[in-house]
């Protein structure tokens, strides 16, 4: 078997140089990646960004074209055996005539000391649903039986690729709050999403994946600083800048700016120095209906993606440039 001892201190998920290509593709591009034992940890990106294929690689599901993954210590094979592990994946055919009471109970079974079917199905919201048929459950209903089936084994590393995709409003307060409960007891959670509101709210740690590598690893205040703390935004008209519209271009030489929009009479400034993009405005006479308001994780992410997506696309071929080295300060905060 691959791998260092599985000691009390291995990480629960290291992951070094990891690559996975597909014809062209290269969905996952050089993933460096740990997770602490404890910690709870988003995976965000869009669609195609290669949350799924980090994944499999993760999970043992897929071999790494390049790099090596180990959870506690070893191969994920081998902590997928040993119980360590559970998983909870988009894809996943119905199992025909089964109840849900007979497959999380089967389920139980393959791990060494799970949890009463009973009580993973509580945690999961869905006791009343026991004596249902697992192939004539709802979207919602049977993502939730998924989510009994990764709780039950009692693993130490849970792993859910977007757990929420189908559950609505309600289910989905129901599905965080049991997840933190579960995480609370020192277990590790790795979960994939596209919501930044629920990557922030129910993760200590966000990895943003764009074209198969990290572009930015942190807390959602960390990463929303990183991408340009603050937004700065103030009526063009009767100002130096409104001279025809030939004067807005100078705004992105104010001190702390990182980008720049005007749309009609109004023009909207990023900074990583609000106070002193303020204080130049302010020395310009540009203060009329100033506005100053910390930036949303949506504009960090859209400026933080945007950052690798404005690369040259990675293919099998050519490498994109690095997007990780403009967001150095992110990592060292
Ligand atoms: N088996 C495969 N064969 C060919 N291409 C693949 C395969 N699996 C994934 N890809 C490609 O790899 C890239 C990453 O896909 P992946 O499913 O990992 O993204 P994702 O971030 O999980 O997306 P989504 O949020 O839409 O689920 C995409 O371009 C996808 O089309």
């Amino acid at each position: 078997m691959a791998g260092t001892p599985s000691g009390t201190g291995a990480a629960a998920v290291r992951m070094t140089g990891a690559v996975k290509v597909f014809g062209a593709v290269r969905a996952v591009d050089g993933v460096d990646l740990e997770i602490a034992r404890g910690e709870t940890v988003a995976l965000l990106g869009r669609n195609g960004a290669g949350k799924s294929t980090a994944i499999s690689l993760l999970l043992g599901l897929d071999e790494p074209d390049e790099g090596t993954v180990r959870l506690f210590g070893a191969a994920p094979e081998h902590a997928v055996r040993a119980g360590r592990v559970g998983a909870m994946l988009q894809d996943g055919r119905p199992v025909p005539r089964v109840t849900v009471g007979e497959l999380v109970g089967f389920v139980a079974r393959t791990y060494p000391s799970p949890m009463p079917a009973g009580e993973a199905l509580a945690l999961a919201g869905i006791a009343e649903l026991a004596g249902r048929r697992f192939d004539r459950l709802s979207g919602g209903q049977a993502q939730r039986v998924r989510f009994a089936v990764a709780l039950v084994g009692n693993p130490a590393l849970i792993v859910l690729d977007e757990p929420t995709a189908a559950l609505d409003v309600e289910a989905r307060y129901a599905f965080w709050d049991s997840m933190r409960s579960y995480a609370r007891h020192g277990h590790t959670v790795l979960f994939s999403t596209h919501y930044l509101e629920e990557a922030d709210a129910n993760a200590d740690r966000i990895v943003v994946v764009d074209h198969g590598r990290i572009v930015a690893d942190g807390t959602g205040e960390q990463l929303r600083r990183a991408a340009g703390g603050s937004l700065v935004a103030f009526d063009l008209a009767g100002t130096a800048f409104d001279l025809a519209g030939a004067g807005t271009d100078g705004l992105s030489l104010l001190p702390g700016v990182v980008s720049l929009e005007v749309r009609g009479e109004r023009a909207r400034l990023r900074t990583d120095d609000p106070d002193a993009t303020v204080i130049a405005l302010a020395e310009r006479g540009a203060i009329r209906g100033l506005e100053v308001a910390p930036a949303s994780l949506d504009d960090a992410f859209l400026a933080l993606t945007a950052t690798a997506s404005d690369a040259a696309p990675a293919t099998a071929s050519g490498a994109a440039s690095d997007p990780v080295a403009r967001l150095a300060p992110l990592e060292t905060v």
